[in-house]
């Protein structure tokens, strides 16, 4: 199976191939300098730029590209360094994520937060495939537990209080993984988020961010990964997917 890794930036991609050898891949358009996607093994790891916007633009791209070319991708996995809630996730450990949620993605309202599906449009969370997350967590080593995406990063010890309890259970906030799930779903392909913790969510403290451990664990984390991945779906051409309005 193919599989699609999309990073925010070159270092989270470098720390995704472990250092081995990758080919790089074209793409359609111009991605910017230190952006692209490169090749290794079954994966193939794109740095799409930072925030759900890049991340899913980059990704749709890609799953196009592939899609055009009759060699789909059988999964996407958004992966990077992450903050962690402490409670949950420390510094230096990994999530895979239960739940993709678009933390910040609504209206504010006297009363507080509404998610954009309180407001009647769309989706607020993806869920990847139950088992498949699952035995990734348990292979690596990580926290199962929900994932957020904002496109602020939480600088604040209320404003961390508050993403917790509307997402019981947090693990993990990162940038991206919600645009890359977005675009996932809208090719019918499944989605995995993986972040490594460099620093805890709350008061902002950039010079405490432990960026270097933190890809160290996310090379240890892909260098774990089982092959082939236990229940990922093998790979269908997007002619023989089901269509899912006929199978309603
Ligand atoms: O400066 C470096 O060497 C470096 C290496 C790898 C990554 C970076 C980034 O700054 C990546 C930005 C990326 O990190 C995610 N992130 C990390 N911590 C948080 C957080 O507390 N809240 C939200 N996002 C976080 C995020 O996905 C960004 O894309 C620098």
């Amino acid at each position: 199976m193919r599989i699609l890794v999309v990073t925010a930036v070159a270092a989270e991609a470098d720390a995704v191939l472990g250092g081995a050898g990758s080919r790089r891949i074209a793409l359609p358009g111009r991605p910017r300098p230190g952006y692209g996607l490169r090749r290794q093994g079954r994966l193939d790891v794109l740095a799409a730029g930072v925030g759900p916007a890049a991340a899913a633009a980059g990704t749709a791209t890609a799953l196009t590209a592939a899609d055009i070319t009759g060699r789909p991708y059988g999964l996407v996995v958004s992966a990077g360094i992450g903050g962690g809630f402490a409670e949950v996730a420390p510094v230096g450990s990994v999530v895979v994520a239960e739940s993709i949620a678009a933390a910040d993605l609504g209206a504010e309202t006297p009363d507080g937060f509404l998610p954009v599906t309180a407001l009647g449009f769309g989706t607020d969370a993806h869920r990847p495939p139950e088992g498949l997350a699952r035995a990734v967590a348990r292979a690596t080593g990580a926290v199962y537990g929900p994932v957020l995406t904002v496109s602020t990063v939480t600088g604040t010890a209320g404003h961390a209080a508050a993403l917790a309890e509307r997402h019981p259970g947090a693990a993990a906030e990162a940038m991206e993984g919600f645009g890359v799930a977005e675009a996932a779903a809208a090719h019918g392909v499944p989605v995995l988020e993986i972040r490594a913790v460099s620093n805890p969510v709350g008061p902002r403290d950039r010079a405490a961010w432990r960026i270097p451990d933190a890809l160290a664990a996310l090379t240890a984390a892909f260098a774990a990964l089982p092959d082939p991945l236990p229940g990922a779906s093998p790979d269908v051409p997007p002619a023989l997917r089901p269509d899912p309005e006929e199978e309603a």
